[in-house]
């Protein structure tokens, strides 16, 4: 018996969703890596699509607006009322990958010192961080490198896929967000981060700020399902390259019947 609802239509992803700036993204290639489409198309995703939750973490300074982003991805709602978290919670969304059923975890973590040591406790194993600046506030832009840092103490650097994300963009006229956008692009570069600028306010980029989470999650996933199940047997090399090709598999000697 399948218990579980569902996935929404609206949570369908068939194409990769792409980057909102070149000059900060995890990678710039216009599809899914052809050898993960080819292992969702032969369903050779292993735990994929299963049993696999993917665990996000969102962090950043109080009151910068991840419970918003949050909530107005999964409950297309907006609280212009400051409600401090306490510690953490956490939203499930269902997508549907390439065919393929997939989940995310996303973990609203508190800003407030007073509660950050209940929130890090709660960091460990995620496959994504999400570090929250506000758009309107540099200070809280020079502290993300220190999120990144002790959500980094729990997590393995080489694995774990970072983006780094302006909130309130509602609240800059142009020209402010442009200047902000210069910095920020800087501070993403530099932590290898992917870069988003969001309104939960009117939504802008948030639903495909959150597709594109999902879409990269699960390519890095499928990409460790393929390097655990056939590449070491076949003798095989299968890297996660940290530049521009990241994700991408590389020099395969044996190929699947429907790849390139
Ligand atoms: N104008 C505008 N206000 C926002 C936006 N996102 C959040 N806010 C407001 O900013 C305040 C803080 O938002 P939260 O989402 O609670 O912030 P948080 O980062 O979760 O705060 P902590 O739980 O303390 O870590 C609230 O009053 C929100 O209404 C946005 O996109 N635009």
């Amino acid at each position: 018996m399948n218990l579980l609802a569902p996935v929404r239509r609206d949570r369908v992803l068939a194409e990769l969703p792409q980057c909102l700036r070149k000059e900060a993204a995890l990678h710039v290639h216009k599809d899914f890596h052809p050898r993960v489409t080819c292992a969702c198309q032969e369903h050779r995703t292993g735990t994929v699509g299963r049993f696999k939750i993917s665990k996000v973490i969102v962090v950043g300074d109080l009151s910068v607006g991840k419970t918003c982003l949050i909530n107005r991805f999964c409950k297309d709602t907006f609280d212009k009322n400051y409600k401090a978290t306490i510690g953490v919670d956490f939203e499930m969304e269902r997508f549907e990958v390439l065919g393929v059923p997939f989940s995310l975890q996303l973990w609203d973590t508190a800003g407030q010192e007073r509660f950050k040591c209940i929130a890090s406790t709660y960091y460990r194993g995620a496959q994504a961080i999400i570090i929250v600046f506000n758009l309107n506030d540099v200070v809280s832009l020079e502290h993300t490198k220190q999120w990144l840092a002790d959500a980094l103490k729990e997590n393995d650097p080489s694995s774990v896929l970072l983006f780094l994300v302006g909130s309130k963009k509602d609240l800059s006229t142009p020209a402010q967000y442009a200047l902000m956008e210069k910095d920020a692009l800087k501070v993403a570069q530099e932590i290898k981060a992917e870069y988003w600028a969001v309104s939960s306010l009117t939504g802008e980029n948030v639903r495909e700020f959150f597709f594109r989470v999902a879409a990269l999650t699960f390519e890095a996933n499928v990409v460790a399902e393929l390097e655990k199940s056939g590449a070491r047997r076949i003798g095989d090399v299968i890297r996660i390259n940290s530049d521009d090709s990241n994700l991408y598999l590389t020099a395969s000697r044996k190929k699947p019947t429907c790849c390139p």
